[in-house]
């Protein structure tokens, strides 16, 4: 092993002062679920966007992004699919080996896709080892919490971290639809049992998705463990987007939650368009672009 740290900097690196921060923060080893634990203890908040490519999850990882989560909504997003539904474990093991390969520094999370964990315990456990083993995944995402209390314990006590996922759980979309979750005083009641049972049986992260602000500062002051918004408001301790939605790549209507911080699919066209144009009208390729 060789190392890019000289000896002479690692005292340095275990002092106080230079406690690493997510975001921002210089260190180089890939993050882990301690050092989201210790950002909720420090009140610091982290983003965290999805990825489905090693590309994609390459330029995220030097942008310092600390956490992607290579999502089911690549179904949507990268597959063509309507929704998440589909997404079977071939893909999302392929998908999210992509991206381990693609990132040096960020907690990779591969998601749990429908039909890999409703059956019971041993099934999750199966699926998630699956995500560990070939992809090499640092933690595992499911829907639900109390529905899913057996399946996140099993995961958990074999050592693999589990980020639990609860609002708007897309995977129930043809019983629930998209629509925010938790307004009724009955539903705001199961969110926060969700999220106590997610946090009892080990998990180390709950996502919120889709859930008044409200609501979710309150689960998000209730819990140790980091909450991470999507449509959730400010409150909590973490962000993630899609990364097509906030890229502006998407195409299409946005939710409401979503802000846009580029125009991709307007740059993508624009570029098509113009070699389409040089190679029409014969600007491309020049003497330059060619071997004699
Ligand atoms: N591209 C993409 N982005 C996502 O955020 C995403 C996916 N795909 N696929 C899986 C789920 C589905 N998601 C969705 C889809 C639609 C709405 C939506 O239209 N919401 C309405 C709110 C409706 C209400 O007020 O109850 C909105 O206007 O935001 C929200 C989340 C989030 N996830
Ligand atoms: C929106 C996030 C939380 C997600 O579950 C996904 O990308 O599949």
């Amino acid at each position: 092993m060789t190392h890019a740290v000289s000896p002479a900097r690692e005292p340095a690196a275990a002092s106080p002062s230079a406690t690493p921060t997510l975001y921002g923060g210089s260190g180089t080893r890939r993050i882990t679920i301690r050092d989201l634990s210790l950002a909720k203890e420090r009140g610091e908040k982290w983003p965290m966007l999805t990825a489905y490519d090693a590309m994609t999850a390459s330029v995220f990882d030097e942008a310092g992004i600390p956490v992607i989560l290579v999502g089911d909504s690549m179904g949507n997003c990268h597959l063509g699919y309507d929704t998440t539904v589909p997404v079977t474990m071939d893909q999302m093991t392929m998908l999210s080996a992509a991206v381990v390969r693609g990132t040096s520094r960020a907690l990779v999370i591969g998601d749990m896709p429908f039909g890999s964990y409703q059956e019971g315990a041993v099934q999750a456990l199966r699926s998630a080892t699956r995500l560990v083993k070939e992809a090499g995944v640092g933690a595992v995402k499911l829907e639900g919490g109390e529905r899913s209390l057996a399946q996140t314990e099993l995961i958990v006590q074999a050592g693999i971290p589990v980020m639990s996922h609860l609002g708007l759980t897309p995977q129930s979309v043809n019983a629930m639809g998209y629509r925010v979750q938790g307004r009724s005083d009955e539903a705001a009641h199961q969110l926060l049992r969700d999220a106590k049972a997610a946090q009892d049986a080990g998990a180390f992260a709950v996502v919120l998705e889709l859930v008044p602000a409200e609501l979710a500062a309150e689960v998000t002051r209730s819990l140790h463990i980091p909450t991470v918004g999507i449509g959730a408001g400010a409150e909590c301790d973490a962000q993630v987007l899609v990364w097509t939605d906030m890229m502006g790549l998407t195409g299409g209507k946005m939710p409401k939650f979503v802000k846009q911080y580029a125009n991709l699919r307007q740059t993508m066209n624009d570029a098509a368009k113009a070699f389409a144009e040089d190679v029409v009208g014969g600007a491309f390729p020049q003497a330059e672009h060619a071997f004699h």
